[in-house]
């Protein structure tokens, strides 16, 4: 079967086609949103708006999706499944002109601007943003602090519930004319299907909306956030759902086959958990992306994650945990750029300066999460700093911070996996090894949450079973063991960097 998987990510649209019988990946495609599409004067595929505000443009997803579906033109008549990968959290409002609209759509006519009177809010808040803590305050006070226990995490800003509430609080008549609000996830998956399909639980599970117990909408949670929400949710089902078959506008425009099916779409870090071969509990993931995450699977019983880090679906049944830190690969281009190095040279300075022989610092250029806190230090201040203070410095103190808060989800960790962006970096790659004294693996490519959407529509739509994708597609294709040597020198540094996050 062949199957697509596209990852909507923060800073681009990727596409990673597979042959799940040939066990092998035919094409993998990326479009960067700041390069190819300058007309939306993004900073890195979105806005820094006022006050902690963040985010995107719905036209956009539209462009870059017109823009991959082009690009794929000489494989699409082949492609049975196709299934979507969104930065989770982020969400789309739409009026009540969407279904028709999409409905009567000509193939001759791009979706950017056909879609435009569409949309009730004409951005879509990403998960970047931190502007909402009053209204998680708001939320919490209502139901007298039992989220975490209902929906799996504490009340975060980024969370979708947050947004939903400020739009409802700001904009209210706009809210009022809003008919559906999808999560990234499932508004891409309805573009494509032509009609709106559900929210798949796994995605849906990082919205502060979802029972955890019953992966169904809780009303509790709904009145706490805004009024009438669940007449403007679409309803949720499991991720491995084939949904239904691609629009006549895919067919005529794309090529594509009219029996392609549509698969429910899931988050990226959900499609990563598959797309690592990490799907049952044992081996951890870290993705470094824009975001740093780290996750897992944690099996069918859900753990009171009080304080401490979110529990969403596991695609492939039961639940994963996860903690995202907001200083990932942008600090680390920041550090970068303040060196004048580019990432070959930067990677040598790694490599040359692994244990990095001084004191650590705390990274964090943006506000962070773990630890909760403001940014701690300027783009200025990294530039007074020696080339190798601010990269290997900065690098390694990001990655200490991460085993401090790793340790307190997964009690030993001896084998990771590495994906996203930054996976690509081999000293950056031993330096894990090294800082968590375990071996770190990658799989062939480093966009694990395309490849796992493209996994989870071949599950999807032909039921071929985990261990047989597994088996073809995630193995190690390198594998990186600690310099054991290290240990001790990294206990040390994780005690003196616990006693800065002390101090903070
Ligand atoms: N060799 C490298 N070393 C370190 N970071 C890298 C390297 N190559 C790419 N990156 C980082 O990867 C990031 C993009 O990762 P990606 O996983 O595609 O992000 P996202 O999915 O959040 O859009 C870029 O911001 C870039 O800094
Ligand atoms: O907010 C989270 C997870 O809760 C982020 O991990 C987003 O899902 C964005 O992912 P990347 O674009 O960094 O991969």
């Amino acid at each position: 079967m062949i199957s697509l998987g596209l990852d909507l990510s923060t800073q681009s649209l990727s596409a990673v086609l597979i042959d799940s019988t040939a066990g092998k990946i035919i094409k993998e495609h990326t479009i960067n949103f700041a390069e190819n599409f300058p007309e939306f004067e993004t900073e890195n595929g979105f806005i820094r708006g006022n006050n902690q505000e963040f985010y995107s443009y719905p036209q956009l997803y539209l462009k870059a999706i017109d823009k991959m579906m082009f690009a794929l033109k000489d494989y699409t008549p082949q492609i049975e499944s196709i299934s979507i990968s969104g930065h989770q959290h982020a969400s789309v409002y739409l009026n009540d002109k969407f279904t028709q609209i999409l409905a009567e759509i000509k193939s001759t006519e791009p979706l950017s601007e056909v879609l435009i009177p569409c949309f009730s809010r004409p951005i879509v808040p990403i998960w970047m943003d931190n502007s909402t803590s009053e209204e998680c305050k708001e939320m919490d006070r209502i139901l007298k602090g039992s989220v975490s226990e209902l929906s799996g995490s504490l009340y975060c800003e980024r969370f979708t519930a947050a947004q939903i509430r400020k739009f409802y609080k700001k904009s209210p008549e706009a809210y009022q004319e809003t008919q559906t609000i999808h999560l990234i996830s499932s508004f891409c998956a309805s573009i494509f299907a032509g009609k709106n399909l559900s929210i798949d639980s796994s995605d849906a599970a990082g919205m502060n909306l979802m029972n955890l117990a019953n992966s169904q909408w809780d009303q509790n949670l709904l009145d706490a956030c805004a009024p009438n929400l669940i007449n403007k949710l679409p309803s949720i089902e499991p991720a491995s759902t084939a949904a239904a078959k691609v629009s006549k506008y895919f067919v005529e425009r794309y090529a594509l086959s009219a029996d392609c099916d549509i698969c429910l779409s899931s988050g990226d870090n959900p499609n990563s958990l598959i797309g690592c071969g990490a799907a049952e509990p044992g081996t951890v993931v870290i993705s470094m992306g824009t975001s740093d995450t780290f996750f897992g699977a944690i099996g069918y019983e859900m753990i009171d994650t009080k304080g401490v880090g979110h529990i969403f679906g596991n695609p492939a049944g039961g639940y994963m945990s996860l903690i995202c830190f907001r200083n990932g690969s942008l600090s680390r281009e920041a550090a970068l750029l303040s060196t004048g190095l580019n990432w070959q040279e930067g990677e040598e300075l790694i490599a040359n300066n692994t244990p990095y022989p001084d004191s650590n610092y705390l990274p964090f250029i943006v506000d962070e999460m773990y630890p909760h806190c403001s940014a701690q230090l300027s783009k200025e201040q990294l530039s007074s700093f020696s080339p190798t203070k601010a990269l290997v410095g900065l690098i390694e103190s990001q990655i200490l911070n991460l085993r401090l808060y790793a340790e307190k989800h997964a009690k030993s960790i001896s084998t990771i996996r590495l994906t996203g962006g930054a996976s690509n970096n081999t000293a950056i790659t031993q330096m894990i090894a090294d800082v968590f004294q375990a071996k770190v693996e990658r799989i062939e490519i480093s966009n694990s949450a395309a490849l796992g959407a493209a996994m989870r529509a071949a599950n999807a739509s032909s039921k071929q079973d985990w261990k047989e994708l597994n088996e073809l597609f995630t193995g190690a294709e390198s594998q990186l063991l600690p310099n054991t040597q290290n240990a001790t020198i990294y206990d040390d540094k994780l005690i003196q960097y616990r006693e800065l996050i002390n101090q903070l």
